[in-house]
């Protein structure tokens, strides 16, 4: 997979994409990572790629020309189509489904406002579609672009290892995690929980199911409408609850 990177702090995003799983997926050649700064296209000798906003107001807005070349120059680059996401605050809210739509392209092109945001016409002629990481505000699109790159790779086939795709599994499975211990059993912050200790694999299994279905009961009830539970969950999760009211 390939990812273009649109922003006037290009190497904030590489640096983002160096470590880990990431930056192991791009040594693999999962994934390549390229930057192009608008200001590299900007004409005139300020090399502005910002302007004041008719209508005025506070702030300024990305020229529509300086994007606009450095997006052509990233299509430009490899002959494969690439899906174009602005990353903004009125985008479609991003969630591990819209990882998954994202990942399953050979290329996106990811596009960062700074100041006020980018001349609307630009984003009318190139931008297929925009994406929120949530309902805050942030500086620029680059931490939000960090984001998509990060998720997209680790699910380009190969950049897991079965340890880690099975956490990656686990998250994807609609519900929370189980709380995680190790070593050592006995420490002035508590104990570990006596059933991860038994060796009982069919029984630790059981409880981590419950954990994960009580705590998503607990923290995120929205997520279990759409787990899909079986009706061993339901029961499982009927257990968790007798025993919190207990
Ligand atoms: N939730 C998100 O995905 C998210 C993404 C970007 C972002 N900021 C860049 C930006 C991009 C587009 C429009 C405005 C802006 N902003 C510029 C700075 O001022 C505020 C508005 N913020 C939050």
């Amino acid at each position: 997979m390939r990812i273009d990177v649109i922003s006037l702090f290009p190497e904030f995003v590489a640096q983002c994409a160096a470590f880990g799983v990431v930056g192991r997926a791009g040594e693999r050649g999962l994934l390549s990572l390229h930057g192009w700064n608008p200001r590299d296209y900007a004409e005139g000798n300020y090399r502005r790629v910002d302007e004041r906003p008719f209508g005025g107001g506070p702030g300024m807005v990305m020229l529509i020309e300086p994007l606009r070349a450095a997006i052509r120059a990233a299509r430009a680059a490899d002959p494969a189509p690439a899906r174009v996401v602005y990353m903004s605050p009125q985008g479609v809210r991003l969630d591990q489904a819209k990882v998954r739509e994202l990942a399953a392209h050979e290329r996106l092109i990811l596009l960062c406002g700074r100041y006020e945001g980018v001349d609307e016409r630009l984003i009318q002629a190139e931008v297929d579609e925009d994406v929120s990481i949530g309902d805050y505000v942030l500086s620029g699109g680059e931490l939000a672009a960090a984001v998509i790159v990060d998720a997209v790779a680790r699910l380009q086939d190969g950049a897991l290892n079965d340890a880690e795709s099975a956490v990656q599994d686990s998250f994807e499975d609609g519900l929370l995690d189980c709380p995680h211990y190790t070593r050592p059993v006995e420490h002035e912050l508590g104990g570990v929980p006596a059933v991860l200790m038994s060796g009982n694999h069919a029984h630790i299994a059981r409880w981590r199911r419950q954990q994960s279905l009580g705590r998503t009961w607990q923290r995120r009830p929205d997520l279990l409408d759409e787990a899909g539970l079986s009706k061993a969950d339901r029961k499982l999760l009927e257990a968790y609850r007798a025993e919190l009211a207990a």
